[in-house]
């Protein structure tokens, strides 16, 4: 039986596509092989491979070829890369910022998505990679690590627009202000908002701080923004205490303020300015520092012992040195032992640190943030109804209005027959040859890639592959 499928539109089967042609009857190698005619590509006819045919060509790669799957992958992901730089060229894309969205599977498919995406760094896009199932072989873990050092950022899970409700959300405490409370002027309301939400807050505040131009008017604007909340029930303000030296990290929570820094060459002129100048900030401001109850904690891991510290001063009065101290309910001690924190009760809140959510992953932030998506999850080894996560995720890839470019084979689909309900993508980067669920395909690219078939592997299994054009890795089939 042979289908012909007819890409750029859709396609059709042909009752018989056997007519003439001398190239078309040297390829009735087996029942099993399909043809497909791509009409972009001067009418040529191409043999379309079963999945047990695409496993026997990779094996005997491998092992009658000696080629290692580094070699072939490396390849493979990077004429997929070429391919997405051809249908998405960086000045054709949408967004200000070149982000591609690249989902990677646990087998060999998704080890090429990961050389795809250090190729598309390269070639100047900014790549995403979201690869929540990985295999533990060393040439996975090579892949992540070279994609890492060229700070590709990698997330386990899909991305998600919300900010969870519990990060938002502010306990009020009353905490006794004496051992003994008799009344409710004995108490002092706290607000604690989770840690997470008030880094965040930072980020943010960075963020609004580089986009806005230096103006005199920034004070006002924050004191008014500030001020605003008294007209409104139910809100507050946080206003942060941005630090002097810029590598100085502020905590301001309630009403306590915590400095940090990481000393380096024994230089600590930054630290103590930043110090004098809260103690200057609060007095010019009408606030009094309570000296004897801030307290100092060193962490020094050095090797050479007994390094001494000069204390530090505050308003000329020395600040007492201690070896540990109860921070937000957590015990933190020099020598940064967990242990304390985790024999009794005493602890973080649950609620500052929310739990992982379950919710389900949302199609609108890789619409918001990313150009399109690269899928390299399955490719010719998937088989049967798709497990978790990957449900999940193709789920959203069918929601996703930008485009979506397969490697290999269009994840989830079967790989003889395709699958009418499942991702469309826009692109499909065929490796090696194109396999038989190529003929459903009716986006707008397919390319082949993976150009390094020897000619005599081309030549037993008939693959009859096109011509690719002069030193080219990437043939458009449409
Ligand atoms: N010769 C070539 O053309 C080369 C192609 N390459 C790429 O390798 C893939 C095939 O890789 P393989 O590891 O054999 O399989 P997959 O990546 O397709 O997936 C296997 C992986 O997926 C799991 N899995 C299978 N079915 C399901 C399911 N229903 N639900 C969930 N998970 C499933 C399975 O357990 C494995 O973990 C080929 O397509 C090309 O992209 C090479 O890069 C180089 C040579
Ligand atoms: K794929």
């Amino acid at each position: 039986a042979c289908v012909r499928a007819c890409t750029g539109t859709c396609p059709r089967v042909c009752e018989n596509p056997y007519k003439a042609s001398a190239a078309r009857q040297a390829c009735t190698m087996a029942n099993t092989i399909k043809y497909l005619e791509f009409p972009f590509f001067g009418g040529g006819w191409l043999p379309s491979y079963s999945q047990e045919e695409a496993q026997h060509i990779d094996e005997e790669l491998f092992s009658e070829y000696s080629f290692s799957v580094d070699q072939l992958m490396e390849l493979a992901g990077q004429s997929c890369a070429i391919a997405v730089a051809k249908g998405y060229p960086l000045q054709s894309l949408l967004k200000s910022t070149p982000r591609v969205l690249v989902v990677c599977g646990p087998g060999n498919n998704g080890g090429d998505g990961l050389v795809c995406a250090r190729h598309l760094k390269l070639f100047g896009y900014d790549p995403t990679v979201l690869y929540p199932k990985r295999p533990n072989k060393q040439l996975f873990h090579n892949l992540t690590t070279q994609c890492e050092k060229m700070e590709i950022a990698f997330l386990s899970k899909m991305p998600e627009t919300a900010v969870p409700t519990c990060w938002k959300t502010s306990t009020i405490t009353p905490v006794s202000k004496q051992s003994s409370a008799a009344c409710l002027n004995d108490f002092r309301p706290v607000a604690l908002t989770a840690m997470v939400m008030k880094c965040f807050e930072k980020l943010v505040l960075s963020h609004l701080k580089a986009t806005l131009p230096p103006s005199p008017r920034m004070p006002f604007l924050l004191f008014h923004s500030a001020l605003t909340h008294l007209d409104n029930r139910n809100t507050y303000v946080h206003m942060l205490c941005v630090p002097l030296h810029g590598s100085n990290i502020i905590i301001k929570f309630a009403h306590d303020t915590t400095v940090i820094r990481h000393i380096s060459d024994d230089d600590e002129t930054a630290y103590r300015e930043e110090l004098q100048h809260l103690a200057t900030w609060c007095s010019s401001n009408n606030l009094s520092l309570s000296t004897e109850k801030t307290k100092e904690l060193i962490v020094d891991y050095r090797k050479s012992k007994g390094c001494t510290h000069s204390p530090v001063h505050i308003n000329g009065t020395e600040v007492e040195r201690v070896s540990s101290f109860k921070f937000l309910g957590v015990h933190i001690s020099e020598d940064l032992p967990w242990t304390l924190n985790t024999s009794g009760q005493e602890g973080i809140p649950a609620s500052l640190f929310p739990e992982e959510t379950k919710e389900g992953p949302s199609a609108e932030e890789i619409d918001e943030v990313y150009n399109l998506v690269v899928d390299a999850i399955f490719g010719f080894s998937f088989k049967g109804a798709v497990r978790e996560p990957f449900g999940d995720i193709l789920s959203v890839l069918k929601k996703v209005t930008v485009p979506i470019a397969s490697v290999d084979i269009p994840s989830g689909w079967d790989v003889e027959k395709g699958s009418s309900d499942g991702i469309q993508p826009d692109m499909l980067i065929s490796l090696t040859a194109p396999k038989q669920a190529a003929a459903h395909f009716v986006g707008r690219y397919h390319y082949l890639g993976g150009r390094f078939v020897p000619p005599a592997l081309e030549k037993k299994y008939k693959l009859g592959l096109p011509q690719y054009p002069g030193t080219d890795c990437v043939c458009q089939l449409n």
